[in-house]
């Protein structure tokens, strides 16, 4: 199989045609996944099963009972479970951990016939921009192997970028499907909050959490977010709202209202290329008719703190279950309860986890959560109503995904504030819980991919699906 297929329907054609067969399929993704394990994308890889169910679904498909995602082989972040596999998150406290059930998103894409190929590296309980956190060693961006994927869903962006699967499932609390997506040049969703269930998704922040597609068309991330939302059962968080038929995209939908933030513009950090892609595809926005405005968003200097106290702190509550005890890593050196927690959690951890648990706990303790957590709480709302109401003007908020494209390896020894700022366009949505994707444009003068955002209304999906499918579009026509 030489051929590198964009999207799912190609593949299927293909498949239908006889011109290929799953198996083949599964047997280049494999190859590819060892020419380049140097990268260390995947924490697991999952071969015989997935050649074993390549030979099924090849047998089915003559037989014309296969489902919608025949032919899509995907990976996962290795924080969501997948029952009879291990996941770890990254991190050696769950190092050997078998899930003992699925998550809904794997229950769901398994149901249509979807391949999972195997587990993908992240940083440890996806706390990171840049996949240097990660128990099992830092990920490396295919474009350039001295710089980083971006993250904290940095293997899964890589696993796509080099065609080691079709597509990957991420999760997003503050931009980690969108920013790794961004720095390796491929699509990444993240639904609105509720969208879709955290069911058997490693709690970070469990306000923020969200699952989304990682894929290298709009096409193919409209069909994994239809099969992947709705409501469940078992997440009283996720959304009752129907799910619209997000696949059946209709790119040439009419004009558009877009803003864009004046203080990202004007925002000391901002790498000139990146912002001389903003600016050149604000032009072709307008040369195409649509109305481009820029428009005042005072909170920007805000994001960054709100979001790291309040995901700090329900991060502390969340890796509180993690204690030597119930499951997970327990020290040998521990002699009696009070060690089983102490040195299970200091052994078993990494530092970034252990900075924000305990930030976390910190920001939450008597005396300091009026003027940390509750003001930040405070903030949210601002930020959050402020964001709405553009929002009621606007049908898109456009920005860079992230202020700079793939940095050096090594870079966030020096300082974790650096990387904490690196989220300062993608945090917005995740603080206001409203959809965002991130769209690869062209790469910069190095050769490295960069990418751009829109940002749209509560379960406006569908519009963002079907604009971003046109947006990507803007630099080949
Ligand atoms: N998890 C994420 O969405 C990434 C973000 N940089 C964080 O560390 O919180």
């Amino acid at each position: 199989m030489a051929k590198n297929y964009n999207t799912l329907t190609q593949i299927q054609h293909d498949l239908q045609s006889g011109a290929i067969t799953v198996k083949e399929l599964v047997t280049q993704y494999l190859h590819n996944i060892k020419q380049y394990a140097h990268l260390k994308a995947f924490n697991e890889v999952f071969e015989q099963e997935a050649i074993q169910k390549a030979e099924e679904l090849d047998e089915r498909i003559v037989t014309g009972t296969t489902g919608r995602l025949a032919g899509m082989v995907i990976a996962i972040k290795d924080n969501i479970c997948y029952k009879g596999h291990q996941v770890t998150a990254s991190s050696k406290i769950l190092e050997n951990f078998t899930s003992i059930f699925s998550s809904t998103v794997v229950e769901r894409l398994l149901a249509e016939d979807a391949i999972i190929i195997g587990r993908c590296n992240c940083d440890e309980f996806a706390m990171g921009g840049a996949n240097e956190n990660s128990y099992f060693g830092p990920v490396k961006n295919m474009a350039d192997e001295s710089r980083v994927p971006g993250g904290s869903s940095g293997g899964s962006a890589v696993a796509v970028q080099a065609g080691m699967c079709h597509a990957a499932i991420g999760t997003d609390t503050g931009g980690s499907i969108r920013q790794p997506a961004s720095f390796c040049g491929v699509v990444g969703l993240k639904p609105t909050y509720g969208r879709v269930s955290r069911h058997g998704i490693i709690a970070y922040a469990s306000s923020f959490d969200q699952p989304g597609p990682i894929t290298q068309s709009v096409e193919d991330a409209a069909l994994l977010l239809e099969i992947m939302a709705g409501a469940d059962d078992y997440d009283s968080t996720a959304s009752r709202e129907p799910v619209a038929a997000y696949s059946n995209l209709q790119p040439s939908s009419g004009k558009k209202k877009i803003a864009y933030l004046q203080e990202v513009l004007d925002s000391e950090g901002l790498d000139a290329e990146v912002k001389a892609t903003l600016l050149k595809t604000i032009e072709d926005l307008k040369a195409d008719g649509h109305t481009v405005e820029p428009v005042s968003f005072e909170y920007l200097d805000y994001v960054v703190p709100t979001y790291y106290i309040l995901t700090m702190a329900e991060a502390s509550s969340n890796l509180a279950r993690y204690d030597g005890v119930h499951y997970g890593y327990r020290s040998p050196n521990a002699v009696d309860l009070v060690t089983t927690y102490k040195r299970s959690r200091s052994e078993g951890f990494g530092t970034e986890v252990k900075r924000r648990i305990m930030l976390g706990t910190f920001v939450l303790s008597a005396g300091y959560y009026d003027a940390y957590y509750a003001k930040a709480q405070k903030v949210r709302r601002l930020i959050k109503e402020r964001t709405d109401e553009i929002l009621k003007e606007f049908d898109f908020i456009l920005t860079p995904t992230a202020p700079e494209p793939a940095f050096k390896i090594g870079r966030q020894d020096i300082d974790p504030i650096v990387t904490y700022l690196e989220d300062i366009f993608t945090v917005q949505a995740s603080l206001a819980g409203i959809p965002a994707i991130s769209l690869p444009m062209e790469n910069n003068s190095a050769g490295l991919p960069l990418g751009l955002q829109l940002t749209t209304k509560a379960f406006n999906e569908a519009e963002l699906l079907n604009f971003a499918t046109y947006f990507v579009g803007l630099r080949k026509s």
